[in-house]
């Protein structure tokens, strides 16, 4: 009987819309950690957007199954769409567990930019404890990442590690912006989103 533990990445965003940005990396991670898949997690309530306008959930559920179906190794939770309240990625690690078993190991994959902020996560030391977080580096991150993990690094039993990924200078909010503007979002994001984008008349 074999003992080696299911390694599962958990890509958590608001993906209003997903981009290759979340897609690259996400792809870095499962590669660089032999992962066994990367369950993307579109957040419902996202707790650090509170006061921005985030397009409906079930728009950003069907663009991220868009964008990811055709890599065998993603795929798409609805987990924090089925809870109601802020969407904290404790109470979605604490229910991933729970569906998957002690036999598993979970990396949240963030981009770097992210990092900074994890001080002020919900239970961030429980999060810890429960999780490995991976960090995609992007310009300009680098020395904040290592102040946050000398802070976090020693306390949990997992810990933040921090991974050099494709750097694509590419954000929703540039996104939504060029939609808006009527410039191109080709090649940005997969054309499957590209074109619901428009059929859905999203971002204008
Ligand atoms: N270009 C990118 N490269 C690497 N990671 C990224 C990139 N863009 C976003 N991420 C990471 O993906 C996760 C989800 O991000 P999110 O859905 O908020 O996208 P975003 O582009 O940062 O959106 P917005 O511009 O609306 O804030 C976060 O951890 C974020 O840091
Ligand atoms: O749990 C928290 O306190 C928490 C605070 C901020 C962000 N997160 C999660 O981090 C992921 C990226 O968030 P965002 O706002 O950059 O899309 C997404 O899964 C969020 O639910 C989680």
């Amino acid at each position: 009987m074999s003992h080696t533990k299911t390694k599962i990445g958990i890509m958590g965003g608001t993906f209003d819309p997903i981009h290759i940005g979340h897609l690259v990396t996400a792809e870095a991670v499962r590669i660089e950690y032999n992962l066994d898949k990367v369950l993307f997690v579109p957040a419902s309530n996202p707790p650090h957007k509170q006061g921005s306008l985030v397009t409906p959930a079930i728009h950003r559920y069907i663009m991220t199954v868009m964008a990811t179906y055709s890599n065998p190794h993603f795929f798409v939770s609805g987990i924090e769409l089925e809870r109601s309240g802020l969407s904290y990625t404790i109470d979605t690690v604490r229910a991933l567990i729970d569906c998957y078993g002690a036999n598993t190991e979970f990396y949240f994959i963030t981009g770097a930019d992210a990092v900074k902020d994890l001080p002020s996560w919900r239970e961030i030391e429980n999060l810890l404890d429960l999780c490995y977080f991976v960090a995609a580096t992007r310009p300009g991150c680098i020395s904040y990442i290592d102040e946050v993990i000398k802070q976090f690094g020693a306390k949990g039993r997992r810990s933040i590690h921090r991974l050099a990924t494709p750097e694509l200078e590419i954000s929703s909010t540039d996104i939504r912006e060029r939609v808006k503007k009527g410039r191109s979002i080709k090649y940005i994001v997969p054309e499957s989103v590209e074109d619901y984008i428009y059929k859905e008349g999203l971002y204008r």
